[in-house]
C-alpha cells in the first residue's frame, strides 16, 4: 500500500495494515522535510509517474483536504479494515476507506469513498454514510442515519435513529444529535444545537 499523509492519522493506518500483514511502501507527503514515519520512508509530493503496482490511501483527517486529493489524483485506491473491526456482510465499502480498531458496521449500512470510521466507532443497521465522511474515535451512529458528504461526526459523539446529518457539517465532540443537522451547521452539546456554519470551503 501507499500512503498520502505522514501524519498521525497515518500512524493509525499504517498499524491497521500491519494488522492484517500489509507493508505500507510509501508515503508521499507535501513537506519535503519529512523523511520517515514508522520506518516508512517518506517520499515528498505525489508524482503520478511513480511506479508501482501498489494501491493508495490518503491518510489525512481532514475531510476537505482528503476530497480535493481524491479529485486530483486519479491513483487505484485502496481500502484498510482492520482486524479488530466487525463488519457485518452486508455491509458496502467504497474505495479509499478505512474501517479502525474496534469499529463496529452493522448489517444494511452503506460506506462511501475515502470515508474514516476511526478507533471504536460504531455505525448501526441501515445508515448511509457519504463520500470523505469521518466518523471520530467512539462515535455512534444509531440505526438509519444518513451523513451526507464531507461531514465530521466527533469523538464520542451519539446520532439518534433515522436523522440526517448534513454535507460538511460539524458535530463537537461528545454531541448528543436528536434532531437533523442543516448542510454545513456546527452543533455541540446535549442536546446538540447549532453554534456556527462550517466556512471551510
Ligand atoms: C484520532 C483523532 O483525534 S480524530 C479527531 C476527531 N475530532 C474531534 O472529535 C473534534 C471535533 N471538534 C469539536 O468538537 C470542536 O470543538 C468544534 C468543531 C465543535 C468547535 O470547534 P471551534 O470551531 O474551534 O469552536 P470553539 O472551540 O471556538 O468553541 C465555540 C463554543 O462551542 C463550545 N464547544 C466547542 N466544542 C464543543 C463540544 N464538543 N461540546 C460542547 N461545547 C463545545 C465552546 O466551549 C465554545 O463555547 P463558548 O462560546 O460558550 O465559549
Amino acid at each position: 500500500m501507499l500512503l498520502y499523509g505522514a501524519s498521525g492519522h497515518a500512524k493509525v493506518i499504517i498499524s491497521c495494515l500491519q494488522g492484517n500483514q500489509t507493508d505500507v511502501e510509501a508515503i508521499f507527503d507535501d513537506d519535503v522535510r519529512k523523511k520517515e514515519l514508522l520506518n516508512v520512508p517518506v517520499i515528498g509530493p505525489y508524482r503520478a509517474d511513480y511506479e508501482t503496482n501498489n494501491q493508495l490511501i490518503i491518510a489525512i483527517g481532514d475531510n476537505a483536504i482528503r476530497c480535493r486529493l481524491a479529485q486530483r489524483i486519479s491513483h487505484a485506491y485502496g481500502v484498510s479494515v482492520h482486524p479488530s473491526a466487525q463488519i457485518d456482510p452486508g455491509v458496502k465499502l467504497g474505495e479509499g476507506c478505512v474501517v479502525l480498531h474496534g469499529s463496529i458496521l452493522q448489517v444494511d449500512t452503506l460506506i462511501g469513498n475515502h470515508v474514516i470510521i476511526n478507533t471504536g466507532a460504531s455505525v448501526d443497521h441501515d445508515c448511509m454514510v457519504g463520500n470523505f465522511v469521518h466518523i471520530a474515535p467512539g462515535a455512534v451512529l444509531c440505526g438509519g442515519i444518513r451523513v451526507d458528504v464531507g461531514a465530521l461526526i466527533g469523538a464520542g459523539a451519539v446520532i439518534c435513529p433515522n436523522l440526517a446529518i448534513g454535507k460538511w457539517a460539524v458535530v463537537g465532540a461528545g454531541s448528543v444529535v436528536t434532531r437533523p443537522v442543516p448542510d454545513y451547521a456546527v452543533v455541540v452539546g446535549n442536546p446538540a444545537r447549532i453554534i456556527k456554519n462550517n466556512k471551510l470551503l
